[in-house]
């Protein structure tokens, strides 16, 4: 069913603080991802997976487990400690993403991704019309022409089911599910092969929520766009994702199809998670 991997990560490995003897040993007694001596947090340790062209590969793990990070990480709005990365999209998948420049990862993120934040002030301007949040992405991936983008930002808000003629007006008049529809259609409004959900439901109504996990699942159907989907619920997992990984205290510790994983958990941390939705 799928081909060479659209995106590949490599041992991302994300820490805050510099280590020390004590932590940097294999081996070493942490609290969680701690070092109880010198206080650097191993926020992501050792990732690596595959994401295909057309999949939804789901991220689940409790608070503190590193999924933001490895988001933050993968947009570039954190800079990795180690690791690789590579988008087939990208020089063939022959150049490590995380060690071009700058303005080389500008490229990457305007053009190949779009991210949607659990907390839409991180990526939509409140203060500006819908519209021109939606232009801005176009705008940044290079695009000049003021017609394609007005057509290509109504086409999007169609899509997400934003009345057009409200798209002059400003997120911030609009309830928590419509700032989320908002952020989708400017994620997608380059056409980016991949697109990033960070925790996009959560702090939503559920009948809200179910409105916006049926709209994802309609742009993935309708559009092949490959996602990562990260929550910390597996139920959202279970509705949206083809391959889950689990991560727990900044690393994987299990992954695989997300029947499977929902069937027959191997790790006692996953077996507690699928418990807790019977
Ligand atoms: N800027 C930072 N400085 C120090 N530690 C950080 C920083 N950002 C995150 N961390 C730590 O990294 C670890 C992983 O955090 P992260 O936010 O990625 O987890 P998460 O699984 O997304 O949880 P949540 O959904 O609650 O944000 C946590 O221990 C967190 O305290």
């Amino acid at each position: 069913m799928f081909d060479k991997p659209i995106l590949q990560i490599k041992n991302l490995s994300k820490q805050y603080g510099k280590g020390c003897l004590h932590c940097q040993n294999d081996g070493a007694q942490l609290e969680r991802n701690f070092c109880p001596v010198c206080k650097t947090v191993y926020a992501c340790k050792d990732i690596s997976f595959d994401l295909h062209r057309g999949e939804i590969l789901g991220i689940v793990g409790e608070s503190g487990s590193g999924k933001s990070t490895l988001m933050k990480s993968l947009y570039f709005d954190e800079e990795v400690t180690s690791g690789e990365g590579y988008l087939i999209d990208y020089h063939e998948g022959k150049e490590n993403i995380f060690s071009q420049s700058g303005q080389q990862l500008r490229w990457i993120r305007n053009t190949l991704l779009g991210m949607v934040y659990q907390n839409p002030m991180l990526g939509l301007k409140m203060d500006f019309s819908s519209i021109s949040n939606i232009a801005e992405k176009q705008i940044a991936a290079g695009n000049r022409n003021v017609d394609n983008m007005v057509s290509r930002s109504y086409e999007l808000l169609d899509k997400v089911n934003i009345p057009v003629d409200r798209s002059k007006e400003p997120p911030k008049n609009f309830s928590g599910g419509m700032q989320q529809r908002v952020q989708i259609a400017k994620a997608l409004s380059s056409n980016p092969p991949i697109l990033l959900l960070d925790e996009v439901t959560t702090g939503l109504d559920l009948s809200v929520q179910a409105a916006v996990l049926d709209l994802i699942k309609t742009i993935q159907r309708e559009m092949q766009i490959s996602m990562i989907v990260v929550s910390h619920d597996l139920a959202v997992i279970r509705m949206l994702a083809d391959r889950t990984v689990v991560m727990l205290n900044g690393q994987i510790i299990e992954e695989g199809l997300t029947d499977q994983i929902l069937e027959d958990p191997n790790h006692p941390y996953t077996q507690q998670l699928v418990y807790s939705l019977l």
